[in-house]
């Protein structure tokens, strides 16, 4: 749905986006993951042609872009950073004013369409009051119900939940899935670590400009070859398990094998209490950090302050920097 070869875009000295090989299919839920300045916004703008690259190609929908922008555009809802609408009118006569410029389908039923997206995203309600008058996650949820008017094929998010409460978050991304169910290819960027993990199915990391990972997440989140296991008898496990311990922490040990169930057995046949027993799983938090942490962009806390741009080295602030890329 999404194809970029050797993409590459850059603002005089800066180089915003380099080399990206991007691979979104058809039914992906695809999570474009990376910190602040890491070239997110950049790249959704190449793509919806909205920039000219420097170099590289692009394919949507399988046609060339910008070259195709008129063919396929139409069969793409978009959400850019800042979504556009006339202040001083309600939500509503906004959509219906986008509905007739994009010529969204017969001017019979624009009231009933418009209805329909401002129901989806959870603005059915509101009243007529001017979108001035609307909060952040308003005038998101109103960018959202535009890029669905024309029930489009891919939906192209950037930062979809910006500005969202938990609550609203939730909404957003039941109603993202709910329409990955039905057949729409999504596409958004977040720098959510939890958001991409919660719901996409695919990854693509960005980081200072390179893709450094982009992989089905649940081949990142496989077993590693590892069982954790808990017990009170660490010294009796320890001789059953002879030569297979890797890590022994307290009650905790970590041990090499893929059969949980089998181990289980061979512990409780040697009458070793077992307290936990599992296997070891990677969390994108880790597989985004082991592939970043050499590279050039910043990992913060969630709740610290924001890097500079830039090419700087930051450290890695793990475990906190699970919960939010800046
Ligand atoms: N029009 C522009 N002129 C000059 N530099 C730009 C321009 N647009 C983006 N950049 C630079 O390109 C880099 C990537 O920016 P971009 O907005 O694509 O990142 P992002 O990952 O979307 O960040 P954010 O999450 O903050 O939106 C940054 O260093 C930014 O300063």
């Amino acid at each position: 749905m999404i194809r970029t070869r050797g993409l590459t875009k850059r603002f005089g000295p800066v180089t915003a986006v380099r080399d990206l090989d991007l691979d979104v299919r058809e039914g992906d839920v695809y999570g474009f993951l990376g910190a602040n300045g890491s070239g997110k916004t950049t790249t959704v703008r190449m793509v919806l042609g909205l920039v000219l690259a420097t170099s590289g190609d692009i394919e949507l929908l399988g046609e060339p872009m910008p070259r195709s922008a008129r063919q396929v555009l139409p069969q793409v809802g978009a959400l850019v950073e800042g979504p556009a609408a006339y202040a001083h009118r309600s939500g509503r006569a906004n959509l219906a004013l986008f509905d007739a410029m994009d010529r969204g389908g017969p001017r019979a039923s624009r009231a009933r369409r418009v209805d329909d997206v401002l129901d989806r995203v959870g603005l059915g309600a509101v009243d007529d009051r001017p979108v001035a008058a609307y909060s952040l996650g308003m005038r998101q949820r109103l960018g959202l119900a535009n890029a669905l008017l024309r029930g489009p094929r891919l939906l192209i998010l950037d930062e979809p939940t910006n500005g969202l409460d938990p609550q609203g978050i939730k909404e957003i991304r039941s109603l993202l899935l709910e329409l990955n169910a039905a057949g729409t290819t999504v596409f958004l960027s977040s720098h959510l670590l939890a958001e991409i993990e919660q719901m996409c199915t695919r990854v693509g990391v960005l980081d200072g400009g390179r893709m450094v990972l982009q992989e089905q997440l649940d081949d990142l989140r496989r077993a590693t070859g590892r069982i954790v296991l808990e017990t009170p008898d660490v010294e009796r496990a320890t001789s059953v398990l002879d030569g297979r311990i890797e890590v022994s922490d307290g009650h905790r040990l970590v041990v090499r094998g893929d059969d949980p169930a089998d181990l289980n057995a061979t512990l409780v046949a040697a009458g070793v209490r077992v307290t936990a027993l599992a296997e070891e799983r990677r969390t994108l938090e880790e597989v985004v950090l082991a592939a970043t942490s050499n590279g050039s962009d910043r990992f913060s806390r969630a709740d610290g302050p924001p890097s500079p741009p830039g090419d700087a080295a930051a450290g890695v602030d793990a475990p906190d920097a699970a919960e939010e890329v800046r």
